[in-house]
């Protein structure tokens, strides 16, 4: 696993982040009129080839693979191609993972039409992958790793909109890091919980 340094500085990030976080969000908007729009079919098949025209252009440089997590020289880490936060992922809803009082994570956002599995609902997978993510920051505070286990219950169903995540450490042993995780929906009701074991890899011991 490789973790790249760019030789930037705070202003040059913040430029990136002014220039690729609008884009991002643009096209999170596509990805929702797309499912949405009831525009007539001209407007439809105009709108189709003015994407795969600037979709093109954008192609003409673009890195190999994915963005993986970089780091600037002064050590701000930069997860910009993150399935659920990342800044330049436009199917990220974007998560704003923040501190909580109790010391785990916290995390409130919109899940809106691109997030539906069930009419009207979060799709179950979805709400797994928001919970790995908020698990997964609230386990690093004590170490790095990846998710060995995670185990959720539905408990009931979290409807598109408001929605809110939180996570905390229950336990370390080891190199396994113990964290419970839940889903809110808009009135506080906790509709899915999460056990999470996450692992410091043997690879990464000692490094
Ligand atoms: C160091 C890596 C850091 C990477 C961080 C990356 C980026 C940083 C960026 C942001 C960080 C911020 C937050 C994190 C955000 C999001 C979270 C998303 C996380 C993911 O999206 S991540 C992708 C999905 N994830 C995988 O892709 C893992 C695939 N898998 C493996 O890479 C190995 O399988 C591994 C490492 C799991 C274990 O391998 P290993 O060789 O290190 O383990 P080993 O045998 O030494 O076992 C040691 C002890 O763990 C127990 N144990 C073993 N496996 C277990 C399991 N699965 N469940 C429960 N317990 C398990 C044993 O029973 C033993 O327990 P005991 O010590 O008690 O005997």
């Amino acid at each position: 696993m490789q973790f790249p340094v760019e030789d930037i500085d705070a202003d040059e990030l913040a430029r990136r982040e002014a220039l690729f976080g609008p884009l991002a969000d643009t096209v999170r908007e596509l990805i929702d009129v797309t499912i949405r729009s009831e525009a007539d079919e001209d407007t439809i098949l105009e709108a189709a080839q003015r994407i795969r025209d600037v979709t093109k252009r954008l192609n003409d440089r673009r890195c190999e693979g994915g963005f993986g997590v970089r780091f600037t020289e002064h050590g701000h880490m930069m997860t910009w191609g993150n399935a659920v936060s990342g800044l330049r992922n436009a199917i990220a809803p974007p998560l704003v993972v923040e501190q909580a009082a109790d010391g785990g994570m916290c995390s409130d956002f919109t899940l809106g039409a691109a997030y539906e599995g069930p009419p009207g609902l979060v799709h179950g997978g979805v709400c797994a992958l928001v919970l790995d993510q908020v698990c997964g920051m609230a386990a690093s505070t004590a170490k790095p790793n990846l998710t060995g286990t995670l185990s959720l219950r539905y408990r009931r169903p979290t409807p598109l909109g408001p929605v809110r995540a939180r996570a905390r450490i229950d336990r370390i042993e080891g190199v396994k890091t113990f964290v419970v995780g839940e889903l809110y929906d808009a009135d506080g009701n906790v509709t899915v919980s999460a056990e999470g074991v996450f692992i410091l890899p043997a690879w990464a011991r000692g490094r």
